[in-house]
């Protein structure tokens, strides 16, 4: 199962960090750039291209060290096809090299529109009997508030194809309490959220006892972590808002369980910018990814150890 599978990449590499590729093209090494735009003009096949290499480059320095990637796709999806396929030979190349690959989708819909998304992500079309893969990876973002019944689509392909899915419980920006923190029946709307998720993931456990519908919890919200890990145990999180959002390996620690597992900790630009932090050149751009993201991991880990919560 997907759940297995990612547990497992956390335990041999002995680290939960997730690498967010989210490639700005404004931040992408000029000679990365350069060599693109010489080749094929200021056009968006360029900047797909220029993306995909930084990707493979980041994906190179960062493979053995870490379980897994998670591309959003709105930085790809904004040069329509080119960034499309950008996306589509990024996610394979990951998983080339071993990773879990977590597509930031972020989708969600009425039932018959969900079963789309849900071919394209996580399973196939079939075309007069030809199976395709369009988008496919081991695990995508989904967005409940339209309710339960949008996910169904989503479990259907988890259960067939050990895929898994990432629900948004609590967000990790500054207004999610807008909506998130209101209250209904003495619950906050991100409870009713976790009870649903909670209760969903239970025809989808693991053998590692966790489930492969996970929740997105905010690396920016230490207090409601806690709460939500009581009130989902099996659930994994997969917890954004780590380096540039100002989360720190302190703030997460409630995410975990007292096995060490049961989180996954997303940063994006903190590892992959990291050559604009002093002492780097743009040509080192990889090596600087590794290093942040094995700062990363040692952070977490010493956390977790301190907290008796060793996971290997
Ligand atoms: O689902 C997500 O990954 C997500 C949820 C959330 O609550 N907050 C959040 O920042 N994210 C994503 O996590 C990444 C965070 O990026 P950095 O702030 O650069 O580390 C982006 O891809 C966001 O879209």
């Amino acid at each position: 199962m997907f759940i297995d599978e990612l547990v497992k990449r956390i335990k041999e590499k002995k680290s939960n960090v997730v690498v967010g590729l989210d490639p700005r093209i404004e931040s992408i090494p000029k000679i990365v750039k350069d060599q693109c735009f010489e080749k094929y003009g200021n056009t968006l096949k360029a900047v797909g291209k220029a993306i995909l290499g930084f990707n493979k480059e980041i994906i190179d320095y960062v493979y053995d060290i870490v379980p897994a990637v998670k591309p959003q796709i709105a930085f790809y999806e904004q040069y329509g096809l080119e960034g499309l396929k950008a996306y589509i030979e990024t996610c394979k190349y990951a998983k080339e090299k071993g990773l879990v690959v977590i597509g930031d989708i972020k989708r969600g819909d009425i039932g018959s529109t969900s079963e789309a998304y849900s071919n394209a992500h996580l399973g196939n079309v079939n075309i007069e009997g030809v199976i395709h893969e369009t988008f496919a990876v081991d695990s995508i973002t989904v967005n409940p508030y339209m309710g339960g019944d949008t996910l169904e689509a989503f479990i259907k392909e988890i259960n067939e194809k050990d895929k898994g899915m990432f629900v948004l419980v609590k967000t990790s920006n500054k207004g999610s309490g807008q909506l998130q923190d209101l209250e209904v029946a003495g619950k906050k709307i991100y409870e009713v959220v976790a009870e649903l998720v909670d209760e969903i993931g239970k025809q989808s456990l693991g053998k590692c006892g966790y489930s492969s519908i996970g929740a997105v919890v905010g690396a920016t919200y230490k207090e409601q972590s806690k709460s939500l890990r009581k009130k989902m145990p099996k659930t994994y999180f997969l917890v954004p808002g780590y380096g540039a959002q100002g989360g720190t390996a302190e703030d997460i620690i409630h995410c975990f369980n007292e096995d060490g597992l049961g989180a996954v900790i997303n940063s994006s630009r903190g590892i992959i910018f990291a050559y604009k932090n002093a002492g780097y050149t743009e040509e080192k751009y990889g090596e600087a990814a590794r290093t942040e993201a094995l700062k990363m991991r040692d952070a977490i880990n010493k956390v977790l150890i301190a907290n008796g919560k060793c996971y290997y």
